[in-house]
């Protein structure tokens, strides 16, 4: 019979969700003035694989960057980023991202929109649309395939996001503030349906957010940072049942007791970003 074609030496293809690791990552920015300043400071963490990992900090102490840097836009200072152990270099086919503006073609119908992602990885038209076509299902858009986004709510434009995303089965989910535009209540619907196709697909996920219900309605894992430079200050398990329905999960003592504590840990750090950025005003 004929060897195969793959040497030992050839890892396997990454299947499932990745490890993640973050080490002494770090990223300095020039501003205006010329003055160098660090943004993120040896930002050190790990996400299991599948696991659920929200970071929450104060406005401005340097989250999206440091998602940035995991999502391979942008570089370090120093440090790195370890995708199953592995340095980034670049972007990651297996990540996936969700972030606060919508990433959808205003000129592509809802259809269109969702095949994009196959259709770029060489999926043929008729099957990208058929991939498409189960995932607008999915997210509960079914009769809007031939709709354009300017036909749509936030919360519907914002489903269409996640199924342009998980239309790419992606390993490693990123999502930045994804919800923050959309009322509060449209927002606890995402925040149910995100959840729901997490636990159905799996993928290890890091989302930023500065709601911190938000945070412990979805997380397995919340991880406070520091004003800026972001580093981690601590981290929280988040011992609540799964599955999660987050409008109602906020009801239980053990939600109030999590939030507390966490906050407990939050409030200096927004009190220190307050008064950076009053100083800086
Ligand atoms: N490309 C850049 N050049 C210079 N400074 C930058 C750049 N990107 C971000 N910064 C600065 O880095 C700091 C952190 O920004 P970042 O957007 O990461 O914070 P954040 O925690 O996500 O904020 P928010 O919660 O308000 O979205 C800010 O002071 C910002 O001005």
């Amino acid at each position: 019979m004929r060897a195969s074609a793959v040497s030992p030496e050839t890892p396997p293809a990454p299947t499932g969700p990745p490890l993640l690791g973050l080490r002494a990552l770090t990223k300095r920015f020039t501003d205006p003035a010329g003055r160098e300043r660090t943004v993120v400071a040896d930002f050190e963490l790990e996400v299991a694989p599948g696991e659920f990992c929200v970071l929450i900090g104060p406005s401005g102490c340097g989250k999206s960057t440091v998602l940035s840097m995991v999502a391979g836009l942008e570089q370090p200072s120093a440090g790195e980023v370890l995708v199953d152990k592995v340095p980034l270099a670049g972007t990651d086919p297996r990540t996936g991202f969700v972030f606060q503006q919508d990433a959808v073609f205003p000129w592509k119908t809802v259809l269109a929109n969702v095949a994009a992602g196959p259709r770029f990885r060489g999926v043929g038209r008729r099957e990208a649309a058929r991939q498409a076509g189960d995932w607008i299902t999915r997210v509960g858009l079914e009769g809007f395939e031939q709709h354009y986004p300017h036909q749509l709510s936030g919360g519907m434009r914002k489903r269409v996001a996640l199924a342009q995303t998980f239309v790419n089965r992606p390993g490693l989910l990123l999502m930045d503030e994804p919800f923050s535009a959309l009322d509060a209540q449209t927002r606890q619907i995402m925040a149910g349906e995100l959840l729901a196709l997490w636990e159905s697909l799996g993928a290890s996920v890091l989302f930023v957010t500065h709601d911190l219900e938000e945070a412990i309605a979805l997380a397995d894992r919340v991880v406070v940072l520091t004003a800026r430079p972001a580093a981690v200050k601590r981290e929280f398990v988040i011992d609540l049942p799964r599955p999660r329905a987050p409008r109602e999960i906020r009801f239980l003592p053990r939600f109030a007791q999590l939030h507390e504590e966490i906050w407990t840990a939050l409030s200096d750090e927004v009190h220190t970003a307050y008064a950076q950025a009053t100083a800086a005003g």
